[in-house]
Order: C-alpha cells, then sequence, then structure tokens
C-alpha cells in the first residue's frame, strides 16, 4: 500500500462520519459546552415589565421639565416588590434598579439628580426625558421568539441565554463517545514505579484530553498488552459500550508485536487505509468495525498527538456537529528549513513575536517523535508540504497552532 497523502485521508475519513442524530434533553450545567439539536424558543418576555435601569424615582418627565420641582413620594418600588398604586402629576415613586416602573411614570430621575427634602418629599435638581432609564418590557426578548439556533454551541453567553428564556433542560445531540485503547508489553499507567524495560503509558491522557476538548465523552479501556485475545477483549469493550469512535495508541507499525490492525481485522474491521504519507504518524490506520470508526494511532507520543490533531479532531468535530477547530496559520521563518522528503513534514516549532508584531516561528532541532518534551514547549507545527523545497529565514511558511501564544 503506498503511503496516502494526508488531506486526502482527512477527506477519506470525514466522507465517511455523518453528524450522530441522537437526541438528549439535559440539565443547564450538564449543557455548557454542547450543541443544540433544536432551536431554543423563548418562554417568555424579558424585561416581563417596563423595569427601572437605575435607582432613583419614577416619575413624569413633563413634571421634572424644570428643575427645583417638587414631588410628593407616595411609595416604593423595588426589585420583585412593585408598587401597585398610580404616579400622578406632582408625584414619584422611590424605585430602585430592576424594579418595575409603576403605572402613570414614564422616566426615571437618578438618586443623585434629586434632593431629599423629606422621607416624602424630592426637589429634582435636572431634568429628565421621557422613556429615560426605563427598559421597556421586551426589549430583550419576547415569548415565542426564536432566541437560539439548533447547531449553536452552548458556550456561556447563549447557555445564559437560554436560561433567562425560562428553560431548565435544552435538546443536545449525543456527544460522540470514544474509546481509547493502549497497547504494549512496556507500558505501565503513571504513577508507580516501571520495572526495567518498562514505560509510561502516557499518550492516552493526551488524547482524552484532545477528544474531550472536541466534544468528546471518553471511556478509557486502558492498557492491554500485544495480545491477540486482550486487544480482542478490549475491542469488545468498547462495542459494548455503542461507542463511536475506537482509538488504539501503539502497535500500528509493522513489527511483530503490532498486532492492532490483524486483530481488528479478525474482529470484522474494514481498513480503509494504513500509512500516510507524514511525518510523524505514517502508520496510522483507518477502518470502520460496523458503525464504529477505527483510528490506529501510532505509539511514539508525538506521532499519536500529531495525528489527534489532523484526524481525530476534525473526525470528532463532524460527529458533534461542530466546525473543526480551524488552527491554521502563518508565520515567518526565524531560521531556515531544508528541502523535504516525500512526507508531509510536521515540525515542531516555537513562535515570538518580531520586532514589527509580526509572528514568527523557530523549529526545534531535534524532531524525533518520542520526544514530549519539546512537543510540549511548542506553540505549533511547520508544515512541510512533501518535496518542499529548502526555506530562507524571513519568508512566510504555513503552521499549525497547538495553542495561543503565551499560554
Ligand atoms: N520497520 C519499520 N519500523 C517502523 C516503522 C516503519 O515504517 N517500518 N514506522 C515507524 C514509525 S514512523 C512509527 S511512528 C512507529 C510507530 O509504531 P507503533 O504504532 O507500532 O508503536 P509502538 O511500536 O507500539 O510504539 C512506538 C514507541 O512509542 C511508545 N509508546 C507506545 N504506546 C505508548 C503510550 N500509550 N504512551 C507512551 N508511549 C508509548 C513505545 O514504547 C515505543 O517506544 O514505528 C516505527 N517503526
Ligand atoms: O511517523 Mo513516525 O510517527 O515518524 O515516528
Amino acid at each position: 500500500m503506498s503511503l496516502l497523502p494526508v488531506e486526502e485521508a482527512q477527506q477519506r475519513l470525514l466522507d465517511r462520519a455523518s453528524p450522530i442524530q441522537d437526541i438528549e434533553a439535559v440539565g443547564l450545567h450538564q449543557a455548557a459546552q454542547r450543541v443544540l439539536a433544536k432551536d431554543v424558543v423563548s418562554k417568555l418576555t424579558q424585561p416581563p415589565f417596563h423595569a427601572s435601569a437605575m435607582d432613583g424615582y419614577a416619575l413624569r418627565a413633563a413634571d421634572a421639565a424644570e428643575p427645583g420641582t417638587e414631588l410628593e413620594v407616595i411609595g416604593e418600588s423595588a426589585a420583585g416588590h412593585a408598587f401597585d398604586g398610580m404616579v400622578r402629576t406632582g408625584t414619584a415613586v422611590r424605585i430602585f434598579t430592576g424594579a418595575p416602573v409603576p403605572d402613570g411614570a414614564d422616566s426615571v430621575l437618578l438618586q443623585e439628580d434629586a434632593e431629599k427634602l423629606s422621607p416624602r418629599c424630592i426637589r429634582t435638581l435636572y431634568p429628565v426625558s421621557t422613556g429615560r432609564h426605563i427598559r421597556p418590557r421586551g426589549q430583550d426578548f419576547t415569548e415565542g421568539q426564536t432566541v437560539l439556533n439548533v447547531g449553536a454551541k452552548l458556550d456561556f453567553a447563549r447557555l445564559t441565554l437560554a436560561a433567562a428564556a425560562n428553560h431548565d433542560q435544552l435538546p443536545v445531540y449525543r456527544q460522540p463517545r470514544v474509546a481509547l485503547i493502549a497497547t504494549g508489553d512496556e507500558l505501565v499507567p503513571p504513577g508507580g514505579k516501571p520495572g526495567p524495560s518498562q514505560i509510561i503509558g502516557s499518550n492516552t491522557f493526551g488524547v482524552a484530553a484532545l477528544a474531550k476538548d472536541n466534544g468528546a465523552d471518553v471511556l478509557d479501556l486502558g492498557i492491554v498488552p500485544d495480545d491477540r485475545d486482550a486487544i480482542h477483549r478490549a475491542i469488545e469493550a468498547a462495542q459494548a459500550k455503542n461507542v463511536d469512535v475506537i482509538v488504539t495508541l501503539g502497535g500500528a507499525s509493522v513489527g511483530d508485536h503490532d498486532l492492532v490492525q490483524s486483530t481488528f481485522l479478525a474482529a470484522g474491521m474494514v481498513l480503509d487505509f494504513w500509512k500516510i504519507a507524514m511525518r510523524p504518524g505514517k502508520p496510522l490506520m483507518v477502518g470502520n468495525l460496523g458503525t464504529t470508526h477505527v483510528l490506529g494511532l501510532p505509539g511514539n507520543p508525538v506521532s499519536s498527538m500529531v495525528c489527534g490533531l489532523l484526524f481525530l479532531e476534525p473526525l470528532l468535530a463532524r460527529l458533534g456537529h461542530l466546525p473543526a477547530p480551524n488552527r491554521m496559520s502563518t508565520a515567518v521563518l526565524a531560521s531556515p528549513l531544508k528541502e523535504n522528503d516525500r512526507r508531509q513534514d510536521y515540525l515542531r516549532a516555537r513562535l515570538s513575536i518580531g520586532p514589527s508584531g509580526e509572528r514568527r516561528v523557530t523549529s526545534f532541532e531535534k524532531q524525533d517523535s518520542s520526544m514530549m518534551n519539546i512537543f510540549a514547549q511548542s506553540d505549533c507545527l511547520i508544515i512541510r508540504p512533501p518535496h518542499a523545497p529548502a526555506m530562507a529565514a524571513g519568508e512566510t511558511c504555513p503552521i499549525m497552532l497547538l495553542r495561543d501564544i503565551g499560554h
């Protein structure tokens, strides 16, 4: 099988994926960052009454046209406690922010603009115009109005609007369910004391975090040894949970102990493609087990992270009705790059801001795909297309952002 170009591999993966249609109703706290499955129609009008925007006095603007007018204070309207009388000429009602404006009043005079002569009498110091400091009923939205559309991701602002529109539950699409299976006899979980020839199985945590960032519900099936039966049991465990995606970590290459592909094939997986013209990440495998997407990520930590960014992230976005995060940008090279070979290269690199405010990028000298320390220090990946010619410092190159500068 020849090496597949990255973009073609991404397209083939996405062509097979369709957004999840299952809908569930969840409480508002659970709804944060989820995607709306139906329009949200307001159940009430907001504000539900003409409301004061300030602390002061509700009155008739005509009474306050001339500063120095004395008005009788006939009552009080506070938030949650309306005044149910009528404001007539020559009278005012003490009012507080958020309180209903009493009948008859058409404006609110700031308390700073009034002199309190006695508990029942004020003198106006400034004129006030009609409607001043009053939030009209329905100014924000009205009952029956569509305030949010299907497909909206419920960020903090939209969630607050949905709550204000009197919804305590919201219909959202089911999150994509992702099972993670790390394979390798050498792997032990973090926190213990690795024996001779053992290393820490770390990739799961990064891939899980990336999947969660992209809206997934993650099931970590732990570490399984390089053993067909053990891998098969993990596949069955994933299937029992009806996951949408199974991600394996390691065992994707061609060694005698790389058993992932053969075990999945024996379990019925239809292989879509294997081996991509990219570095790192060449042995990436993609297939389908029934309706479940299978992503076999290489074991080298940087390879699995880069494959996660390039393949798992857009897949989860598609399944979850979201646009894939746009990580693409450009930067000015701070140091030259040599010509590239046939694999699309993703060079770990650091960003800085140049003297004219331009974004400058410096690639790390060492690019070994096992080096997580360098990857974690990288702000971006410089993209080097297959056979890209050498580039001089000062030229602009495409990059893929890993995080915002300074984070
Ligand atoms: N003869 C060839 N050998 C290799 C090729 C090839 O084309 N021909 N490809 C190389 C490339 S490129 C990569 S990438 C690796 C990936 O191989 P595998 O996916 O089979 O990965 P493993 O062999 O299982 O592991 C590689 C490396 O990563 C460590 N590892 C594995 N899982 C984890 C984990 N969950 N957390 C942390 N580290 C992990 C593992 O111990 C190995 O050191 O194959 C090359 N070989
Ligand atoms: O493609 Mo591998 O991921 O170079 O180490």
